[in-house]
């Protein structure tokens, strides 16, 4: 689960979120979405506690972040899968070394850590690719190889910055499959994009930001076709 409880953000004299009040319940899906610059990529880093609220309390798996000191970071980071648009991939490292990392940094070694970076190959289809460069895979593939690290240690929650951003709508599509299977099996999913169009043809909550302010929660299919966000692909 992922609550905001009157959360702000400023980073010098810019507000780059204000009283921010929602909550994910544990198994729960939603996009993230609003013009470029509404906040979305500050939210996220609140959740991972890359960023500190100014105001307010973020809880993710019931534990209030503003308690843990940074020590307890390594904590929250495996209670937090996240999947980023531009893949962070290290591409001297086999697509199996990536997807172990995460295991290896949990101090895992052995057996298990093959066992869980092919389980997690498994899912998004992969599994024949463990030896390979990610050099060698295609944009969409590179994608599958993210999310698969972002999964490896179970995390309960899943965040993904705008992980369809350099694909087409098929690509796209498969990759938001991707994380409804993950949601359909009980993780909590937040999804932040400006790809309109694509949460469009889906019946899904949404959360739109404009200015660093919640403006709107709920199924897009009921909103008037100019919010939230009003279409923008800037950014
Ligand atoms: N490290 C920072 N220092 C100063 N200002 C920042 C910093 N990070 C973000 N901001 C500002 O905070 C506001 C929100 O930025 P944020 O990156 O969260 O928006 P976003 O919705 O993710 O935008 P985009 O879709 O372009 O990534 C913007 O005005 C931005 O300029």
């Amino acid at each position: 689960m992922i609550r905001f409880d009157h959360v702000a953000k400023r980073y010098g004299s810019q507000d780059a979120l204000q009283n921010l009040n929602f909550e994910l319940a544990s198994g729960d899906f939603a996009f993230l979405t609003g013009h470029s610059g509404a906040g979305k990529s500050t939210l996220l880093k609140l959740v991972m506690m890359i960023e500190r609220p100014t105001r307010g309390q973020v809880f993710v798996q019931n534990q209030n972040l503003n308690r843990l000191g940074n020590r307890h970071i390594p904590l929250i980071r495996r209670q937090v899968g996240v999947v980023f648009q531009n893949h962070q991939l290290l591409f001297d490292r086999s697509v199996f070394e990536n997807v172990a990392l995460p295991l290896y940094i949990a101090g895992m070694r052995g057996r298990e850590v093959g066992r869980r970076v092919r389980a997690s190959l498994d899912k998004v289809g992969l599994l024949a690719k463990e030896k390979s460069s990610p050099m060698t895979l295609s944009g969409g593939e590179q994608q599958r190889v993210g999310i698969a690290r972002a999964v490896v240690n179970k995390p309960p929650v899943l965040l993904a910055d705008e992980p369809t951003g350099n694909l087409d709508p098929e690509l796209s599509a498969e990759i938001m499959n991707l994380f409804f299977e993950f949601n359909q099996v009980g993780v909590t999913v937040l999804i932040a994009t400006h790809d309109i169009s694509l949460i469009r043809t889906m019946s899904m909550r949404v959360l739109g930001l404009a200015d660093g302010q919640l403006v709107y929660d709920g199924l897009l299919e009921d909103a008037p076709r100019s919010k939230p966000g009003s279409e923008q692909t800037d950014g």
